[in-house]
């Protein structure tokens, strides 16, 4: 039995599919999954924006309900590795995660996932998930992010939104249904063979103060663990940004 819907609801156009789910929440069900073949306002982590995916993009999200706050902290990290696997299966590229959860291909970020807590009469979270498909270097150029890229400028291959969400939704709802099971612990391994932050030298900067250490793990609670003047230090994804210093963002 799957949780997650195997086939989204499709709209042509939405401001933003995490939005569109959160104004909705009651009258959609646990596992619904929303997929925009045009979002206009789409939103990112940190209060970013998240570009417009006319034709070139994925904009899918999907709701998770009874599910409890502190599992929310944890979830990015278990769509992130379910997300990474799908693009594997469907472009048949492996892409790293960039802690806690952007998918990179040869530093490149292909894909960003935004999941949301949702505190009403019954707690919930909204996972929304993007992905870059059809963009050419000289669209990142142009709209100068530097480091962003597609399946298609990355990987060479080019995929429809609607066929990949169904492969995304396939390996969420596997992963997912892992981490409510056995908790985020059972999926680390998985995690940290995919990770392209683990044993880098990293940037991690809160609170308007900075430090460079290396990171050195990833904690059970899915914190980043930092190594910074001989402290290993948690670093939680709500509190902190982390940037490498080589070979990606
Ligand atoms: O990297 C990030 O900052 C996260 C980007 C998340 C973008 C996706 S696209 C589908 C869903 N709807 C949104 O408005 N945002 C997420």
């Amino acid at each position: 039995m799957s949780r997650l819907e195997r086939a989204p609801r499709v709209f042509a156009e939405l401001g933003s599919t995490n939005t569109h789910c959160k104004a909705h929440l009651a009258d959609l069900p646990d596992g619904a999954a929303v997929l925009a073949l045009r979002q206009t306002a789409g939103r990112g982590r940190r209060g970013k924006s998240w570009a417009d995916t006319a034709d070139s993009g994925m904009a899918l999200s999907f709701v998770l309900k009874g599910i409890e706050l502190r599992q929310v902290a944890a979830l990015p990290l278990c769509v992130g590795l379910a997300v990474s696997e799908a693009l594997e299966e469907a472009a048949g590229c492996r892409t790293e995660i960039k802690w806690p959860n952007d998918l990179v291909v040869w530093g490149k970020k292909v894909c960003g996932i935004l999941c949301e807590g949702v505190v009403g009469e019954e707690t919930a979270a909204v996972c929304g998930v993007g992905v870059n498909l059809t963009q050419t270097a000289e669209d990142f150029a142009r709209r100068q992010l530097p480091h962003g890229g597609s399946l298609l400028s990355e990987c060479g291959v080019r995929l429809a939104p609607r066929e990949l969400a169904v492969q995304v939704l396939a390996h969420c709802d596997r992963r997912i249904e892992q981490f409510f099971a056995q908790g985020l612990p059972s999926l680390l391994p998985a995690y940290r063979a995919r990770s392209a932050t683990l044993d880098r030298t990293v940037r991690v900067l809160w609170e308007g103060r900075e430090a460079v250490g290396r990171a050195v793990d990833v904690g059970e609670d899915g914190s980043l663990l930092v190594e910074i003047g001989g402290r290993v230090v948690p670093v939680c994804s709500g509190e902190a940004s982390v940037r490498g210093l080589y070979g990606y963002r």
